[in-house]
């Protein structure tokens, strides 16, 4: 099963419902055949703007091209677009095969030609041996597999997930997360992946948008996004961040506090510097900053700890070896921080 590879387009968008603003001038390029993700935290936006591509809500302002077609006055029916829910929305009373069937069914596609793509749909997300089931004969993850058959059947240009995982326990995210991928490298659809779980963004999409009040805070991959972050916002969301004030001197940058990091490339004006918590070793003693353990949690892998210092709390992430942890709470340790190319911020 193959679809015509078309990237997406969106030039200055805005978006209200009723008075309210939700999406405030949105310009991005999705490339043809990208795993796309719209991150963001809860109420930002995310699924007003994949409802806006799909061609459901209020009509926005701007334009969306899919390829150099502009489908933003389109209904949703013409603008080649399969939409994948988080409630998977199958009908209950139809077999597997019946619904994915029934997009194509809906598009008056001669009976002789739905059965082997109804048949190559279900191939594709391993489910042709289930066929005949009924969807509450189905586990959670066979039910989104029958969504994504039944969206996939219809060879879509793009391919639109609105939070797909988010009803599945969590090893099942995980593994499904990977077929995902792996289905949407097949297909080499183009596909764009709507979470607020930032795990599940980095490790699927090529790149991903950041959205905080209806506004991009930052587009690219997500590494370059968690090592580069362009603000605030997004250095305190992707990941866990020590994000301290200051100001630059020379190659330095010197905090709030007095305590003088170094860095490769000082940014001017630049007022705070994000400290990664394994970019922080604590030691019992020899080290910068001097500091107290106010917390400890057990994390498996590693053990975080909350230090009190002169700039306030700094968390520390430490690898676990087997054995009781060093430092208790109450105790007095030294911080030495490796602040070469931690992200210095602006905002
Ligand atoms: N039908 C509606 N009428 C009025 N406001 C709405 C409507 N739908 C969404 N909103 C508002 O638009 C904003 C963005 O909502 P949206 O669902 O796009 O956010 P989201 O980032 O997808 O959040 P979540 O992760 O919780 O789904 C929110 O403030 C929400 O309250």
């Amino acid at each position: 099963m193959t679809s015509s590879k078309a990237g997406i387009r969106i030039e200055d968008l805005h978006l209200s419902f009723g008075a309210t603003k939700v999406l405030e001038g949105i310009n991005m390029v999705i490339e043809p055949g990208e795993f796309f993700a719209f991150l963001g935290p809860s109420g930002s936006g995310k699924s007003t703007l994949l409802r806006a591509i799909a061609g459901f809500g209020p009509t926005p302002h701007g334009r969306i091209l899919i390829g150099d077609r502009d489908i933003a006055n389109l209904p949703p029916w013409k603008r080649n677009v399969g939409m994948v829910f988080q409630s998977y929305a199958l009908w209950p009373h139809m077999s597997v095969r019946k619904n994915v069937a029934f997009g194509l069914e809906e598009r008056k596609m001669p009976a002789r030609e739905i059965g082997p793509k109804v048949e190559a749909a279900l191939e594709t997300v391993n489910l042709l041996n289930l066929a005949d089931r009924m969807p509450a004969q189905l586990s959670g993850g066979q039910q989104q597999r029958v969504a994504l058959a039944r969206t996939i059947a219809i060879e879509p240009q793009v391919l639109l997930l609105d939070e797909p995982l988010s009803n599945l326990d969590a090893a099942l995210r995980v593994q499904m997360r990977r077929e995902l991928l792996a289905l949407q490298r097949k297909l080499g659809l183009t596909t764009i992946f709507v979470t607020h779980d930032q795990e599940e963004a980095n490790t699927t999409s090529d790149r991903m948008a950041v959205l905080n009040k209806g506004v991009i805070q930052q587009i690219g991959t997500p590494q370059a996004l968690y090592d580069h972050p362009a603000n605030t916002f997004v250095a305190g969301f992707l990941g866990t961040a020590n994000i301290l004030n200051g100001t630059i001197q020379g190659q330095s940058f010197m905090t709030a506090g007095g305590q003088r990091l170094s860095v490769a490339k000082p940014v001017e004006n630049a007022s705070r510097i994000v400290l990664r918590p394994q970019n922080v070793q604590l030691t019992a003693a020899g080290g910068d900053i001097p500091g107290k353990v106010t917390h400890r949690e057990f994390l498996g892998s590693q053990i975080r700890y909350l230090v009190e210092t002169p700039d306030g709390q700094i968390i520390v992430d430490t690898l676990h070896s087997t054995g009781i942890p060093p430092y208790d709470e109450g105790a007095p340790v030294f911080l030495t921080i490796d602040s070469h190319s931690a992200p210095l911020l602006t905002d």
